[in-house]
């Protein structure tokens, strides 16, 4: 039987001269799962997704993915083992339309080879309209992906990680400065995709979270302060002590 955890972050521990902006954590992600790491500013949420997606290095502890150990592998190979990673910032080709950036996501085959010889095929084509319309974008193909909202630009960005089909999505508040009615689609898009995938979100808005967590973790000064369901978090002492009074 495969085991039900997709992702195992034990001990895992990051010091910046001297100081450990994620100190001896600890956490399981299952298959399937949504989960939101809440916390105050500095709590040492964005480093730990750095750390998974290999842009920072451990000093100690392990991520395993599944059977692999993540902490020593180079970001595009941790890319590979089905590890996606959205910043807070989109990074699309504002110049190209929506299909050529959903287009250009594609995986083609990690040799040179694949890469220069890449050519639109009907399967590439049907996928990217497939994911077009889940990330609500299907009557906008040929649009210039700089012409969409901030919300719509959002999303793109979600699909040209979703058209690699990872195992893990991690977002870093996938929310901030939409509208209520792009929150609300959001949380509907990260409830869908989750039927058959992992995510990992951190997220400040409350109502957000309510709306996609599974299970909550809450870092404070780079340790874990709770973790559960959200109606235990919210109603935790600690929790609304050190983040949700404020
Ligand atoms: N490369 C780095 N060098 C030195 N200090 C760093 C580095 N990266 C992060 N830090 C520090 O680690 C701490 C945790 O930062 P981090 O960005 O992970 O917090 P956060 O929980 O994501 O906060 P926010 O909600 O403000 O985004 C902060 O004190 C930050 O200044």
């Amino acid at each position: 039987m495969t085991s039900p955890i997709l992702l195992a972050v034990e001990g895992l521990t990051v010091s910046f001269d001297g100081f450990k902006a994620v100190d001896d954590l600890s956490l399981y992600v299952e298959r399937n799962e949504v989960r939101v790491v809440i916390g105050p500013n500095g709590a040492g949420k964005t480093t730990l997704l750095d750390l998974i997606c290999g842009k920072t290095r451990a000093t100690d502890g392990s991520i395993k993915f599944k059977d692999t150990e993540l902490t020593r592998l180079a970001e595009d190979k941790i890319v590979h083992e089905g590890v996606g990673r959205k910043f807070q910032t989109p990074s699309i080709y504002e110049n190209l339309t929506v299909f050529q950036n959903l287009e250009l996501s594609y995986p083609k085959g990690r040799t040179v080879f694949g890469s220069l010889f890449f050519r639109r095929t009907p399967a590439i084509t049907a996928r990217v309209k497939e994911i077009a319309e889940m990330i609500y974008l299907d009557d906008d193909l040929e649009k210039s992906a700089g012409l969409l909202s901030h919300g719509q630009k959002q999303w793109l960005e979600i699909g040209m990680l979703l058209i690699q089909d990872p195992e893990l999505l991690m977002l870093d508040e996938p929310v901030a400065g939409m509208s209520v009615v792009e929150r609300e689609r959001t949380a509907e898009l990260l409830n869908r995709i989750s039927t058959n995938r992992s995510v990992l979100v951190i997220e400040h808005d409350m109502d957000f979270v309510k709306d996609i967590a599974h299970k909550v973790t809450v870092l404070h000064q780079g340790k874990v302060l709770a973790e559960g369901k959200m109606d235990d978090i919210q109603k935790n002492e600690r929790v609304i002590e050190v983040y949700l009074g404020h």
